[in-house]
């Protein structure tokens, strides 16, 4: 059996890979060869998942060609501003499944992207899933989107196991963009709680992200319906209220008055509320609690700042 291309040994990649290793063989690929070596020999990711041991059946490599060696299709697990560098060394008959939460470099998604590159079997996979749960064996559920329903299947069944159930949506755009914005969201909870604020803010803050996410998705394109699901709705709850979540501690960390996101582990949010808040205005759209949080990690507002814009905004009904 062909083992499953794994490309990124962070903690989402390492947790996959040990999930899917229940179904059958995994090759992790690691970028840096001393690393590699270290988890095949240590048999644990002790950098980014620790206390999780690597099973039998899942290889490590640092050689990109050996990882994807015969294999139809590879999990592309690095953080978005690694995925074009990679996908442009990827053969163009591979098929992707995309797992990054975040945004190509021109704030566009990273499956135009990859269709933009000449792949033409492109998933993306995403829910509520902390690597560290994950990684467990905790119960989760996920989703993954394609136009290409056949392969939405293909992937379902590769990563379907008694500990992660597989959804299957054919809204690519949906699925993808709610995994995306709900960091953003996420840090703006981070600094509600930093700040604490209380749950009332808290409540407010989810749901008004919640309608600003819809707002967002649908200008996209999004099916109306996708960002209630566990892309939308279920990861912004998962993120916005875990103690796992590095995209709510760097809001905690703003709060503190600290420059949250350098080197480390990959926090999407603060990237990615740049992004938005940049589309956003060249596209006339209005996502104030994305404006914010990206004016806050610019360092432009306050923490209180931000609060305070938010607050004193025009009076309106609440469906808008
Ligand atoms: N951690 C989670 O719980 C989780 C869950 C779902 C989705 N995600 C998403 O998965 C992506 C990866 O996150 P993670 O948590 O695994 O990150 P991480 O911070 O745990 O690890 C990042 C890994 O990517 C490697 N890397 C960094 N830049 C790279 C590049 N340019 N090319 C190749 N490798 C590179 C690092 O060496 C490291 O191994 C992110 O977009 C994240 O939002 C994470
Ligand atoms: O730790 P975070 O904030 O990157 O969130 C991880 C996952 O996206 C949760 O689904």
């Amino acid at each position: 059996m062909t083992p499953l291309p794994v490309l990124g040994a962070g903690g989402w990649g390492t947790a996959l890979a040990v999930n899917a290793a229940r179904n059958g063989p995994v090759m992790l690929w690691a970028r840096r060869a001393q690393f590699a070596q270290t988890l095949q020999s240590e048999r644990v990711n002790a950098e980014y998942l620790p206390g999780v041991s690597l099973p039998p059946g899942l290889g490590v490599t640092a050689h990109l060609g050996e990882a994807i060696q015969d294999a139809p299709f590879a999990l592309v697990v690095v953080p978005s501003v690694g995925v074009p560098e990679l996908l442009a060394a990827l053969p163009r008959t591979l098929g992707l499944v995309l797992c990054a939460k975040g945004l190509a470099p021109d704030g566009g998604q990273l499956t135009v992207l990859a269709r933009q590159l000449g792949f033409t079997r492109v998933a993306v996979l995403s829910g509520p899933n902390h690597a560290e749960e994950v990684g467990r064996g905790l119960p989760a559920a996920t989703v993954v989107a394609s136009r290409d329903a056949g392969f939405a299947r293909t992937v379902q069944a590769a990563l379907m196991t008694p500990a992660l159930r597989v959804y299957t949506s054919e809204d690519e755009t949906g699925v993808e963009l709610g995994g995306v914005v709900k960091n953003v969201m996420a840090v703006a909870a981070g600094l509600v709680d930093g700040l604490s604020l209380g749950d009332n803010a808290k409540a407010a803050l989810i749901t008004r992200g919640l309608r600003e996410m819809s707002r967002y998705l649908q200008a996209c394109g999004a099916h109306e319906d996708t960002v209630y699901g566990l892309s939308g709705l279920g990861d912004l709850v998962a993120t916005a209220t875990s103690r796992h979540s590095r995209n709510r501690a760097a809001g905690e960390a703003l709060a503190r008055g600290e420059h949250p996101g350098q080197g480390g582990k990959v926090v999407e949010g603060l990237r990615t509320a740049g992004l938005l808040s940049a589309w956003a205005a060249a596209h006339g759209q209005d996502l104030p609690i994305v404006q914010a949080v990206a004016q806050v990690t610019r360092g432009d507002w306050s923490p209180q700042q931000g609060v305070a814009q938010l607050m004193e905004r025009e009076a309106k009904p609440e469906r808008h």
